[in-house]
């Protein structure tokens, strides 16, 4: 084992409701941390990983890459892949996993508490990302969302540039409801100095103890979530799926992500949804052009859902 495994490995959980910034934390760490060699772990509940295509690469960096939940039906997936980071002949600084955004946390941090990977790995901290614009107890009405909050051992009030003063006091004492003495951060696109939250060593290891290995989530059915995935090597047609936006998209998707490819553009573009809000960006394509896409949310009524995209699909005569 290389010195880095015998001191233990540190390792940092991204956690967060849907949509709330993970992605874009992770970001902002790969594009800051340049000096170390990160591994990631993206884990995402849609069938097709959008995340892992976001995410800033750096040749040095390993990310890899997973589907479902690793808090509960891929478990096996997680330790495997930490295996496969450990096991490495190169020194790797540090690892970062980031959740799907309905994860329960307590599994994953068990995890790396509850198993070997305790002599060879060193949970630094739990970091929870808070949509400050959309979150709210009662609208998520999520046992998961609660959960991040509660294990959150520092807790990123993101996009506060959307939300105003009285949304994010009210926010804070929610939060002091749920979390004794939070050490909450307000972040806009998540930039917050990367020394307030790398190895800080703020996971008190001690209180995870008892709750060991036999936890079980059963937060998927409780929550009801559910995600859909939608590809296509045809084209949209831009009109037809600003429409389908506009007035076809069922109330009950939370969120949605993907790379979108529109009839007559010579562009790649990204697709975020978080709740009412979305947008489109745009960048030159670096692979052939397809639509990928994943909707999350709840009941779900998946054909209506597939023949409604299909249905934005540009015909023969709009191509
Ligand atoms: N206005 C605003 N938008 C933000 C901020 N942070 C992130 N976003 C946007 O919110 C959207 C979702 O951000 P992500 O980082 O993908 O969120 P996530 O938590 O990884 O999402 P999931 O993995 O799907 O749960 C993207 O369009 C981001 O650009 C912020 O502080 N302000």
């Amino acid at each position: 084992m290389s010195e880095i495994n015998q001191q233990g490995l540190p390792v940092t959980i991204i956690i967060g409701f849907l949509g709330s910034g993970k992605t874009t934390l992770l970001n902002q760490i790969l594009q800051n941390d340049l000096d170390q060699k990160v591994a990631v772990l993206v884990n995402e509940f849609g069938d097709i990983n959008i995340d892992g295509q976001l995410l800033v690469s750096y040749e040095d960096d390993m990310v890899e890459l997973s589907n479902g939940c690793i808090c509960c039906t891929i478990n096996d997936g997680l330790v495997e892949a930490v295996k496969r980071i450990l096991a490495r002949k190169e020194k790797v600084d540090r690892l970062i996993i980031e959740t799907t955004g309905v994860a329960d946390p307590l599994p994953i941090i068990l995890t790396f508490i509850g198993s070997d990977f305790r002599y060879f790995t060193r949970l630094d901290a739990v970091i929870t990302l808070i949509d400050a614009e959309t979150f709210t107890p009662e609208h998520f009405d999520s046992e998961v969302a609660f959960k991040q909050i509660a294990y959150g051992d520092i807790l990123l009030l993101n996009k506060t540039d959307l939300a105003n003063n009285e949304q994010l006091t009210a926010l804070e004492s929610y939060i002091a409801s749920v979390k004794k003495n939070p050490r909450i951060i307000h972040t806009q696109y998540a930039q917050v100095p990367l020394p307030l939250i790398l190895d800080v060593s703020l996971t008190n290891t001690d209180s995870f103890q008892e709750q060991h290995h036999h936890h079980h989530s059963h937060h998927l059915k409780t929550d009801g979530f559910m995600s859909l995935s939608f590809q296509s090597d045809k084209p949209f047609d831009v009109y037809k799926f600003q429409k389908f936006l506009n007035e076809g998209l069922p109330l009950e998707v939370f969120r949605a992500k993907g790379i979108v490819w529109f009839a007559g553009s010579q562009l790649r573009h990204i697709f975020q949804l978080c709740g009412q809000r979305n947008d489109i960006k745009s960048e030159p394509w670096s692979n052939t052009p397809v639509n990928q896409l994943v909707f999350i949310g709840r009941h779900l009524d998946a054909d209506k859902l597939r023949q409604q995209l299909n249905n934005c699909l540009a015909t023969s005569v709009t191509l």
